[in-house]
């Protein structure tokens, strides 16, 4: 793997949506080279639209993410299982490879080299015996296993990942954190949105908590205090009711 020299991603002013509609507002602060963020706060509080921005899949309504030094712009994105076709024919060997297509390009071609790093993502993972079943005949676990290994030979210096543990059991989950440390070790930046409150306690020194703005962003357990969750539940419940009397006026 290439030595890591991740960049400082900022959030300036930011504000988000879809349609002119804004979901999340008032976003700054700086996601610092080798970080491992969380990602947390109640459904539709802005989680995965923020990972989207920042991954360049989604062009803010106002302000701006700014990703500046080191390897810019070579960002790996993982979105949430259930937004990826798994009934592509494709076999998991082939599949975990495409990581090295997305970072090489279309016709770099495959090499020993290439194959070496797929198998040893295979192996990382636990999917070895598997290299040559179909990618739709991948329990959910075993497909999140084959994500991460595509991810492993991506090898970019930033990994954004949408609920990477969400349905999954335990010792899945535990084996695939092992990974995220060791990213984190290495110096990549890793933002994840994430349910598991313990886990991230846990494993993941800075939080971003929000709900439709931004409740916390800094040290782990000072943003999930009961204080800033109950905030955070407060601003969603505030953020719905404005939600429903604005579509009852459009019924009207
Ligand atoms: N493509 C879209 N078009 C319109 N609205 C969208 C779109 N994607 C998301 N939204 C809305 O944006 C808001 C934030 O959604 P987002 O998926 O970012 O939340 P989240 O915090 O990731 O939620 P969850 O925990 O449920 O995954 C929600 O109200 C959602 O309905």
């Amino acid at each position: 793997m290439s030595a890591p020299a991740a960049p400082t991603i900022t959030l300036e002013n930011l504000t988000l949506g879809y349609e002119g509609r804004d979901v999340v507002e008032g976003l700054d602060g700086a996601v610092r080279p080798g970080e491992l963020l969380a990602l947390c706060g109640p459904n539709g509080g802005g989680k995965s639209t923020i990972l989207k921005a920042i991954a360049g899949l989604l062009k803010p309504l106002s302000g701006r993410v700014r990703i500046a030094g080191g390897s810019a712009g070579e960002i790996a994105y993982l979105p949430q299982s259930a937004d990826i076709d798994v009934t592509f024919p494709i076999r998991v060997g082939e599949f975990v490879s495409l990581g090295a297509l997305r970072r090489r390009g279309l016709f770099a071609g495959s090499n020993a080299e290439e194959r070496a790093r797929v198998a040893a993502a295979l192996e990382a993972v636990g999917l070895s015996s598997l290299e040559r079943r179909p990618l739709g005949a991948l329990s959910g676990g075993q497909l999140q296993r084959a994500l991460f290994a595509r991810l492993i030979v991506e090898d970019r210096d930033v990994i954004l990942l949408d609920e990477p543990f969400g349905a999954i059991d335990r010792a899945t989950t535990e084996h695939l954190l092992t990974l995220v440390e060791r990213w984190h070790a290495q110096g990549r930046t890793v933002i994840a949105a994430l349910h598991e409150f313990d886990l991230v306690r846990r494993a993941f020194p800075t939080t971003l908590l929000v709900a439709g703005r931004p409740i916390f962003f800094g040290d782990t357990r000072r943003a999930l205090s009961e204080e800033n969750l109950a905030a955070a539940e407060l601003a969603a419940r505030k953020r719905e009711a404005v939600r429903e009397s604005r579509a009852a006026r459009h019924a009207v």
